[in-house]
C-alpha cells in the first residue's frame, strides 16, 4: 500500500492506494496532525510500504508531520520537492523553488492528462491558476484568497458580520440576493470565485487557445464548476502530481 498526503494551509487530505493498481482503499482529510494519526489508525489500513507526501505548510510544520508519520508507522515519508522541469513541464517561475508545490504537481497532472495546454485552477485557502501550453511551458498564475480567507476577512474586520457554520451552508442553496447576512456574505463570495474562474478562462482562451483544457481541483471546485461546459473537476490531481514527483524507487 502507498499512503499520499496532500497539506494545504486548512486540511490535510490523505488517501491509501494499492501499489499494483493505485486503487483507493481508504481516504480522508483531517484539520490537523493528530486528526490525521487517528484516522490513519482508525482505518484499519496496514502494510503501508511507501509514503509521499506533498506540502505548503512551513518546514517546521512539515517535519513535525514527518516524524509523526515515521513515529507511528515503519515507513519513511518522501516529501516532494521543488523542480525547474518534471514530466515534460519547465516551471515557469524565475525562482522555480518558491512555487507552492501543490500548484506545481496540479499543473504538471493536468498537462500529462491534458496533453495540449491547460488551465488548472486550485480553490482552497487560496484560490490559485496556472497556465502550461501545448509544449508544456508553464506560463505562471495568479492567487487570490479563497472561500476560507474571504469569509474570515470578512468576519475579523467587521463588527457585524457574524454567523455559524450551519448558517454558511445553509446559505449556499442557491445563489440569489442575500436576505440576512450569511446569505449576503457566501453568496457574495462565491460570485467573486465564479468571476474569477470566468476571467481566467477567458485568459486562457487567449493564451494558449480555446481548445486548452480547463481543471479544477481543491475544496471548494464544486463551487465553481458551472461556470464552463468544460471545465472538469479533479479532486486527485494534486496526488496525480505526487506520483510523478515520488514515483516509488
Ligand atoms: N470534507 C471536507 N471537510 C472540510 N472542508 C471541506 C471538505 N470538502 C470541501 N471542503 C472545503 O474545502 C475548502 C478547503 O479546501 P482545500 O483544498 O482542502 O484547502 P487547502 O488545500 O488550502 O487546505 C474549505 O473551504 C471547505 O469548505
Ligand atoms: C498559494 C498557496 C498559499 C495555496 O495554498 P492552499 O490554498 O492550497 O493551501 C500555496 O501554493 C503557496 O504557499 N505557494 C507559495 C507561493 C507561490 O506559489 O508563489
Ligand atoms: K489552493
Amino acid at each position: 500500500m502507498i499512503l499520499e498526503l496532500d497539506c494545504g494551509n486548512s486540511l490535510i487530505k490523505w488517501r491509501v492506494v494499492r501499489r499494483h493498481d493505485l486503487v483507493t482503499v481508504a481516504g480522508g482529510v483531517a484539520d490537523s496532525d493528530q486528526a490525521l494519526l487517528t484516522q490513519l489508525r482508525a482505518s484499519g489500513v496496514v502494510d503501508i510500504h511507501y509514503c509521499r507526501m506533498v506540502s505548503v505548510r512551513s518546514e517546521q510544520e512539515t517535519d513535525a508531520l514527518r516524524v509523526g508519520l515515521e513515529t507511528a508507522f515503519p515507513v519513511t515519508v518522501h516529501i516532494a520537492a521543488p523542480a525547474t522541469e518534471l514530466s515534460g513541464v519547465v516551471n515557469g517561475y524565475r525562482e522555480y523553488q518558491r512555487l507552492g508545490m501543490d500548484r506545481w504537481l496540479a499543473l504538471v497532472a493536468g498537462h500529462c492528462l491534458a496533453g495540449r495546454g491547460c488551465l488548472v485552477l486550485d480553490l482552497g485557502t487560496a484560490v490559485t491558476s496556472d497556465l502550461v501550453d501545448a509544449a508544456g511551458k508553464h506560463l505562471g498564475g495568479y492567487i487570490a484568497p479563497g472561500m476560507p480567507l474571504m469569509r474570515s476577512q470578512l468576519r475579523t474586520h467587521t463588527r457585524r458580520i457574524r454567523y455559524g457554520d450551519d448558517a454558511a451552508h445553509e446559505a449556499l442553496q442557491n445563489l440569489l440576493p442575500g436576505q440576512e447576512t450569511s446569505e449576503a456574505v457566501e453568496r457574495g463570495c462565491v460570485l467573486m470565485l465564479r468571476g474569477f474562474v470566468r476571467e481566467q478562462i477567458d485568459l486562457a482562451n487567449r493564451l494558449l487557445g480555446d481548445d486548452c483544457a480547463v481543471y479544477l481541483t481543491g475544496g471548494d471546485a464544486e463551487l465553481v464548476k458551472d461556470e464552463s461546459a468544460r471545465a472538469v473537476v479533479l479532486p486527485d490531481l494534486v496526488f496525480l502530481g505526487l506520483a510523478l514527483a515520488c514515483p516509488i524507487e
